[in-house]
């Protein structure tokens, strides 16, 4: 086993031999191959073309989709309905297009590429769980994510896909992830202590859920202290932070521009980054390209991967020796039992799987968490009510707690309702996208082959058609005498083979992390 050390920028972590002798045969870590810079030029020219075509005629003239009601191409066709998106709240334009417009409708991005916005169930069902093979994430979705999260479960498709999750759900399975709470508690301690010296000053959490759910995910998927919440500056947490300063304006913007170049998504990660950096170097405009790529600078993603290969190689390390001494049972984080598994991935998917824990597993909680108690705050009176349910389940003696197990909290009729109402209403992932794998019908309407869906998750979770006048708020709707089995399903976690692996996880975190914040603090808006 050989893992190269990802420290000299420039020097690309190299896979030797997988962990168990064999590999994973998956065509989509092959095609990560370096972009040759040749291969530039002609791409311009088509790229000009192409434009010149989908801007001018195929929208209006050509394409099957026209006749779809949709917002209109506008003046701007250039950018199409991109500048709604980008200025409007997420999801919340779509959400005005699907009122006006119906449950099929066509949406005009920039450079004239369509895409569609079906919200109706039955449509949903088909492009995410019936046929779910031929309508994969689409190509510049798996290249981006693939820059932050490596090219994991979140990126890979077909049977690829289908083999690495079967690999994966045991690890995720209700009984090893109620086993791990009681590594939660440092950090829920660590978050409490924290808040309390910071009682009455402005913005009393600030940053504090985004660094506690980063230390949970890296002590429950990784058994790595990352400590976070007391060091905020260690070099994880402040590399997350850059990361997720592409996610607002300006930043967006330019993130959006850069990554909308065909082929930017390879050439940031590959070595030809490296040697051109210096151009790169010259122009603010660029900014969100050195965060990204690791290749480019010592920043952002290239500390994150140094920093989760070295997490890497002491898993390594500890799984040669649980062989020698068949310890397993002390073993209760993710990548342990991952490493262990007879099923056998490459040490470049095993660091993917790294990188994929700490991208999805932290930034969405966090949100969840923030937004939970933002409603909480915002009603004072379920919330006391929340405190005298959770409370007793709380032993407290000044700031440290006798914890429950998680199953002594999770029936808590208060506690469920909340947090359910806040991920069905803000859910931490607001849409997604898929594309078109076969010209096909959906909801009666020819689909072209390539053409981009637009998974409007806050839509499908907010229509009043389908939550009723209370769409907005109403909590009570989750409780089991409110006739919660007739309960629509949320799309907050997505819906077929590829719904998100961690939503136990992410929900059992969320409640152990409220719970202790009701039982000490009474949230209030300012
Ligand atoms: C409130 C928190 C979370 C929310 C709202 C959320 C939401 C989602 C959504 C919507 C997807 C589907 C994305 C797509 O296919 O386009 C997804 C996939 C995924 N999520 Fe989460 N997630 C959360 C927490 C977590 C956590 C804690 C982990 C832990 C490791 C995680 C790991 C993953 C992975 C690996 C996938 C890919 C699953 C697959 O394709 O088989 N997520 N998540």
């Amino acid at each position: 086993m050989l893992l190269q050390k990802w420290a000299d920028i420039g020097e690309p972590m190299i896979v030797e031999k997988s962990v168990n002798g064999a590999t994973l045969e998956c065509s989509e870590r092959e095609n990560k191959a370096i972009v040759v810079e040749g291969q530039l030029d002609t791409s311009c020219i088509r790229v000009v073309t192409l434009t010149a075509v989908y801007l001018l005629l195929y929208p209006f003239y050509l394409s099957p989709l026209r006749t779809l009601l949709g917002p209109p191409l506008g003046p701007n066709f250039l950018i199409g309905s991109f500048g709604d998106i980008l200025n409007g709240e997420a999801g919340i334009p779509q959400r005005e297009w699907v009122k006006k417009y119906g449950t099929a409708i066509r949406v005009v991005g920039p450079l004239g590429m369509e895409r569609v916005i079906f919200s109706g169930a039955e449509a949903l069902q088909k492009v995410l769980v019936a046929d779910w093979i031929s309508n994969p994430r689409p190509g510049f979705m798996r290249e981006t994510l693939g820059l932050v999260t490596g090219h994991g479960l979140l990126t890979v498709t077909g049977d690829c896909h289908k083999q690495m999750r079967k690999a994966m759900n045991p690890a995720f399975s209700l009984h090893n992830l109620t086993a791990q709470t009681d590594m939660y508690y440092d950090a829920i301690d660590g978050l409490l202590e924290i808040l309390n010296s910071r009682v009455g000053q402005s913005q009393v959490g600030q940053g504090s859920y985004e660094w506690i759910t980063l230390d949970i995910i890296c002590l429950t998927g990784l058994r790595y202290k990352a400590d976070s919440l007391y060091n905020p500056r260690n070099e994880l947490a402040e590399a997350y932070e850059e990361l997720i300063s592409l996610q607002t304006g300006r930043n967006l913007a330019r993130f959006i521009a850069i990554l909308s170049i065909p082929g930017m998504s390879s050439l940031l990660d590959s070595e030809f980054a490296w040697r051109h950096r210096s151009y790169v170097g010259f122009s603010s405009f660029f900014h969100p390209a050195k965060i990204i790529s690791p290749y480019i600078t010592h920043y952002t993603m290239h500390r994150i991967k140094t920093v989760s290969a070295s997490i890497l190689r002491e898993k390594m390390k500890e799984a040669e020796y649980l062989e020698s001494n068949e310890d397993t049972a002390a073993k209760k984080d993710i990548m342990s039992l991952l490493v262990l598994v007879p099923y056998a991935m490459s040490d470049t998917e095993m660091m993917d799987q790294v990188l994929t824990f700490l991208g999805a597993g932290h930034e969405t909680t966090a949100s969840g968490l923030a937004w939970t108690l933002w409603l909480l705050a915002k009603d004072p009176v379920s919330q006391q009510r929340l405190r005298e349910e959770v409370t007793p389940y709380l032993e407290v003696t000044c700031l440290v707690y006798e914890y429950p197990p998680y199953w002594r909290l999770e029936d808590k009729a208060d506690h469920h309702v909340f947090s359910q109402e806040s991920l069905r209403l803000y859910p931490p992932v607001p849409m997604t996208f898929r594309q078109a794998g076969t010209t096909d019908y959906v909801d009666g309407v020819l689909v072209p082959k390539r053409t981009l869906y637009y998974i409007p998750i806050r839509v499908v979770n907010t229509l009043k058609d389908v939550w009723g006048e209370d769409a907005e708020f109403n909590p009570s709707r989750w409780l089991p005498e409110s006739n919660f089995g007739a309960v629509p399903s949320t799309l907050t976690f997505l819906a077929g083979p590829h719904a998100c692996i961690g939503k136990t996880m992410a929900i059992i975190e969320m409640k152990a992390v409220i719970a202790a914040l009701i039982a000490n603090f009474d949230f209030a808006l300012l």
